[in-house]
């Protein structure tokens, strides 16, 4: 589903060359429920931006369910990203002037979708979520949890094969944050969704299959949440 041979990532500063990710081969079957740890800094959200298609790296090569991004003019990137991608950040990232439905039918509309299919899927992907009837409700008049169960209903509009998930559970208290583990839980094996999901939080990790741990921008160990494997040796 997911392959990355040797990619790097630099970013030019004024300050010289920053090197966020070094020639990092990782692969995801269709299917598995991965979580990203590391450090501050060490290159997770860097590492999920390239595989959703919303950066590009300096060098490898990176294929998503068969489609080589690094061949994608930047048009195809944004059908891509549109199409094949759910993603969801650690602060919701709601359009606060437009209510929850007009939120979750955005991507619909972007691909002009006739508006009445969008009314019944809108209502359909919040049935999903467990939001119904908070279609007219607008995101400040939702817990933070609801919110982020309204960005994962957008993210899902599209039926995309992988959710990329930015610390979805960051700004959430341990109540909402199981309530959304237990969601993305049941997309991956309910829905055979693969999800890849940052996070900072052990707990939530051990909800995945297996457990990337990334370090200076360098995959540096792999652990399986049921059976511990070492990919590169390194603690
Ligand atoms: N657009 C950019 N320009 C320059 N440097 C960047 C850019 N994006 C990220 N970086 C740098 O790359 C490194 C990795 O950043 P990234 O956001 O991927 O880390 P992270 O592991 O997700 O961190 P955190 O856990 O704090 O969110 C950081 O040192 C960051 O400052």
């Amino acid at each position: 589903m997911i392959k990355l041979d040797k990619v790097s990532k630099v970013f030019a500063l004024e300050a010289g060359n920053f090197t966020a990710l070094k020639e990092n081969d990782i692969h995801i079957k269709k299917g598995e429920f991965i979580a990203i740890m590391g450090p501050s800094g060490s290159g997770k959200s860097t590492l999920l931006q390239l595989i959703g298609g919303l950066d590009v790296p300096t060098s490898g090569s990176i294929t998503v369910d068969g489609v080589r991004l690094n061949e994608l003019n930047e048009k195809q990137r944004t059908l891509f990203r549109r199409t094949k991608v759910g993603f969801v950040f650690q602060n919701y990232q709601l359009l606060p002037m437009m209510t929850v439905a007009e939120n979750v039918g955005l991507s619909l509309l972007a691909n002009k979708t006739a508006s009445a299919e969008i009314g019944a899927r809108v209502r359909e992907l919040l049935r999903d979520v467990n939001l119904e009837g908070k279609e007219s409700h607008f995101p400040a008049q939702l817990s933070g949890g609801q919110q982020q169960r309204v960005a994962i209903a957008r993210a899902l509009a599209m039926k995309p094969g992988l959710i990329l998930a930015d610390e979805p559970t960051g700004n959430l208290d341990r109540k909402n944050g199981e309530s959304i583990l237990k969601l993305l839980t049941r997309l991956n094996k309910d829905e055979h969704m693969t999800v890849v999901m940052v996070t900072h939080d052990r707990h939530a990790a051990e909800t995945a299959d297996r457990i990337i741990m990334i370090r200076d921008g360098e995959v540096v160990q792999e652990e399986g949440t049921g059976v511990e494997y070492m990919a590169h040796g390194l603690a």
